[in-house]
């Protein structure tokens, strides 16, 4: 085995390090607005909106004429393709938007999840075709950061050795991928929370993965000061009995502290169908866990940060300020959790589940 290799270059590991770092600004996470064209019909056709491409503008619209107080707490947005080249009503590139107001754009960059032969209805992700073109290409049209999510199950006899190592595998190709292009990685290793299994299992399962995850990121020499986590929290299963807050945030950082290395400046942590509230009271427990942690506890919320919105909007015109004030007080509650500072129900939020059975796509 040869341990030969060249560092990136000192001006490409200061920017890298540097887009890194602004998103994990203190009080600041990730709008993870990157539902691709199916998910995103899901999520209107709960509220009764049909899944255009004109209804899906006018949502991202919404969004991304918020107030520019939206960036006091919200440092990134992930976008899917297709928002990424849409403009608003005059005409402004929705990318214009966010920059103007000092949020930075970032890319989905995977094309899904596929099956794994052989295995217990397990999954890898596709979309390393192409990947150093597109994130050349995406580069130019404004995006510093990217994602690409991998999703593990517990099950009896899952996640299983083969997806362990090729979720781990892809997702460092992957980042080493973007780095070539000047582009943060976002790694997502996404353990699902559908079982009955106990706060014990789930948090040996997410130390496995993370594990693996990092010795592949170090076996593609990765520049880990230029990279984010985004993985789950450690939660129980979805029809198992539920934990505190405190003891969701003890068995997070303790996994995170096992196995992710200090020079990781962050972890932005998706919400994977935990309602609204209990994603903010989480992250602030978290955030409390009175051991050291040497990495930014933030956000990359998708549903946690956008389901009152939705509802508030309902589709309609009349209802966009409503919809916006919705996203302010979201974005203004996860910031204070991130900080380990949210008073619980203040920024009243939902607490309703927004847990999806087997969220693979
Ligand atoms: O299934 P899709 O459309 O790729 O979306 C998966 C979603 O999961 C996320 O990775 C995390 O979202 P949640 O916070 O809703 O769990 C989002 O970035 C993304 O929109």
């Amino acid at each position: 085995m040869t341990t030969y290799f060249n560092y990136p270059s000192k001006e490409l590991q200061e920017e890298l390090k540097s887009i890194a770092q602004a998103i994990v600004a203190p009080g600041k996470g990730i709008l993870a607005a990157d539902e691709s064209v199916s998910t995103m019909g899901k999520r209107l056709k709960d509220i009764g909106v049909e899944n255009t491409d004109d209804n899906r503008r006018a949502y991202r619209q919404l969004l991304f004429t918020t107030d520019d107080k939206l960036a006091e707490n919200i440092s990134g947005v992930i976008l899917f393709h297709e928002t990424l080249y849409q403009k608003a009503d005059d005409g402004t590139p929705f990318v214009q938007l966010l920059k103007k107001k000092g949020i930075i754009p970032g890319i989905k960059v995977d094309s899904g999840v596929v099956p794994l032969m052989g295995s217990e209805d397990e999954t890898t992700t596709q979309g390393l075709d192409n990947l150093a073109a597109r994130c050349a290409q995406y580069k130019k049209d404004g995006c510093d950061f990217a994602k690409w999510r991998c999703v593990l199950k517990i099950g009896k006899n899952t996640p299983s050795y083969q997806s362990i190592l090729e979720n781990a595998n892809v997702l460092a190709r992957y980042a080493s991928i973007c780095q070539s292009e000047r582009i943060v990685p976002i790694v997502e290793p996404e353990v699902l929370p559908d079982g009955d299994h106990d706060l014990d299992r789930a948090q040996k399962v997410t130390e496995t993965v993370l594990a693996a995850v990092y010795k592949a990121l170090n076996d593609h020499h990765v520049y880990l000061e230029g990279t984010l986590l985004k993985p789950n929290m450690v939660t129980a299963g979805q029809s198992a009995k539920k934990n505190t807050p405190e003891e969701i945030g003890l068995a997070t950082v303790q996994a995170l502290r096992r196995t992710v290395p200090s020079a990781v400046p962050g972890i932005t942590f998706l919400s994977g169908g935990q309602s609204e509230e209990e994603a903010t009271v989480n992250l602030s427990a978290i955030n409390k866990v009175a051991l050291l942690k040497p990495w930014a506890l933030t956000f990359s919320y998708g549903r946690a940060l956008q389901a009152s919105v939705l509802k508030a909007w309902g589709g309609k015109k009349e209802n966009v300020a409503a919809g916006q004030a919705e996203l302010l007080k979201r974005a203004r509650g996860n910031g204070d959790a991130a900080q380990g500072k949210y008073v619980a129900g203040s920024a009243g939020s939902d607490s309703g589940s927004l847990f999806i059975a087997n969220h693979a796509y």
